[in-house]
């Protein structure tokens, strides 16, 4: 069980708000003048990761108030009945554990009082040898050919998570494997996907945790449809179609070989469930010793997450300024901003991992809380995102705290591109934090030589107020342990903000009201008769809907 603490009636918050009436004003050029140890007095080094938190609107009072919080709040207990497998998921009577899947020691984890360690090894070991086999060419399609194409279908948690981590780990690819995701339940995507593959040299993973989910199973029906029309004879199915799940009843009720099938647990949130089964296209695509560094580095980072004094631990110190900013400065946004092509789907995915876990306002004992809880997650690759939306970011109304992720080292060192591409990286942080003054902007409207009538009219909007709160990530290389650690910095911050504002973090409810009214409207929508039960824009769109399809 977690504690049921409610953050704002602690001492610590209390003094945080005073603190912040202190401090809200003090612009971070001053903070950097007063202190000029400042970035090693709040930088982290951790193996290959170096963690700068240090241009942000905090000081050693900010920080210490912070780290009271967090234990006022008992995120120490909280650390530990999660990875102690406790209930921490009430909601759904269910144990937390995604840290069990990357734990590579022997020492027993209990969820619910069963030792889960030898069912994961289990698992790892069947994926390691399907890997193996199908690598090898032993495992062939039903006209005797290796398998080339892997075709992922899962949506939400069963997708997001091995798309951006295949997408991130391209340099390792197996030369003879091409790879692709199939998520929505628009028929585009699966169409378009099929054109690029064949059914003789293409393996299926049907991906769901629930395997009940009405896109994954339109689309994996579709697939099946499309094979057979091929193949000819369903005993085929067996060499082509593979089932990553909890559910074996659905599966084999699906058609798919209890053998075929590759198990996790409901203590694995479909969010956190890249390291289960479900990262078995990960292991296809990279080769299985990649994917079990991945799991080697979030194994590195729970260490350091579970056994860090909060004053050292990243994923601690992330999640406190986090909430600084979206519980005192009302925040409502974080960009996470990769400098790093291969990362594009990073923000995608922490758009689920924050945003679903901490999308709540309800607390632990039922009751709307009156602070603010999970930001809104988004972000594109620098240095594309600069060309687009970093304008808001520089000079909107908008406080936006900013993550910066980069390689030191690129996979493509190709002429000057990547310092280049770091130039962007250093500069955008320095230049949100420093901004730009009047007397600046007026130095360099006179240098360009404008008049004084030109350089008053001009000088407002080419003022930067600076001031705005970046961490920079630098990382030595992605590499799949590096990539694994820095996934896993991220959950637990995640874990640490959901715990401090008193949320369950690991259930969904949310998603669910969206999902009932669809299945409503699904049968009114398969004949021409006009619907009324609903609200007039609801019937109005239906109705416009029937009659544009009728005309077409
Ligand atoms: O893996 P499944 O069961 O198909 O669920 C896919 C997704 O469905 C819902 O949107 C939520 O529950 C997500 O958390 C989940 O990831």
């Amino acid at each position: 069980m977690l504690p049921k603490i409610k953050p704002h009636q602690t001492d610590a918050w209390e003094k945080l708000e005073r603190h912040y009436k202190k401090i809200s004003e003090t612009h971070l050029r001053e903070l950097f003048a007063d202190d000029p140890d400042r970035f090693r007095n709040f930088s982290i080094s951790f193996e290959d990761i170096l963690f700068d938190y240090s241009k942000n609107r905090i000081n050693a009072k900010t920080l210490s108030l912070l780290i009271d919080l967090a234990n006022e709040c008992k995120l120490p207990e909280a650390i530990e009945a999660m990875f102690n497998g406790e209930a921490i998921n009430e909601t759904e009577g269910r144990s937390v554990l995604h840290t069990a899947l990357r734990n590579m020691g022997n020492e027993p984890v209990y969820a619910l009082g069963k030792n889960v360690i030898p069912q994961v090894q289990q698992v790892l070991q069947q994926m390691k040898q399907f890997c193996n086999r199908i690598h090898s060419g032993e495992w062939t399609g039903y006209t005797g050919n290796k398998i080339k194409y892997i075709v992922n279908i899962g949506i939400g948690g069963s997708d997001l998570g091995p798309y951006m981590v295949t997408e991130a780990l391209k340099p390792y690819w197996k030369k003879d494997i091409e790879v692709y995701f199939v998520s929505n339940v628009d028929a585009t995507h699966i169409a378009e996907t099929l054109r690029k593959v064949n059914p003789q040299e293409t393996l299926f993973l049907i991906a769901s945790k629930t395997f009940t989910t009405q896109e994954t199973m339109t689309n994996a029906h579709t697939a099946r449809q499309w094979f057979l029309e091929a193949a000819g004879d369903e005993s085929y199915i067996a060499k082509h179609f593979v089932a990553l799940s909890t559910n074996e009843k659905e599966v084999v009720k699906f058609g798919i070989d209890k053998a075929n099938m590759f198990e996790f647990w409901d203590w694995v949130g479909g969010r956190y469930s890249l390291w289960s089964a479900i990262g078995l296209s990960i292991a296809l695509t990279v080769g299985y010793e990649h994917f079990e560094s991945l799991l080697k580095g979030a194994h590195s980072t729970d260490n350091h997450f579970r056994k860090t004094p909060f004053e050292g631990n990243i994923p601690v110190i992330m999640a406190l300024i986090g909430l600084w900013y979206t519980n005192f400065f009302d925040s409502q946004t974080e960009a996470i901003l990769p400098y790093d092509q291969y990362l594009h789907r990073f923000a995608a995915y922490f758009q689920q991992g924050n945003m679903e876990s901490n999308g709540k306002s309800v607390d632990r004992k039922g009751k709307n809380v009156r602070y603010n809880t999970g930001p809104v997650i988004w972000g594109e690759p620098g240095t594309n995102g600069q060309h687009a939306f970093y304008q808001l970011i520089h000079q909107g109304t908008l406080l936006i705290p900013c993550d910066f992720i980069a390689p030191a080292v690129s996979h493509n060192p190709i002429g000057d591109h990547h310092a280049k591409l770091l130039s962007n990286f250093f500069a955008q942080t320095e230049a949100l934090m420093n901004g730009k003054t009047a007397e600046e902007a007026e130095a360099e409207l006179v240098k360009a030589g404008k008049s004084t009538e030109e350089i008053d009219a001009l000088v407002p909007f080419k003022v930067f107020t600076g001031n705005r709160p970046t961490n920079s990530i630098l990382v030595k290389k992605i590499t799949p342990y590096t990539l694994g650690q820095l996934i896993a910095l991220y959950e637990h911050k995640i874990f640490v903000q959901g715990v401090i504002w008193n949320i369950f973090s690991f259930d969904q409810w949310g998603v669910e009201l969206g999902k009932q009214l669809a299945n409503n409207i699904l049968p009114e929508l398969q004949d021409d008769k006009p619907v009324s039960k609903h609200d007039s824009s609801t019937n109005g769109l239906i109705n416009a809907w029937k009659k544009m399809k009728a005309e077409s």
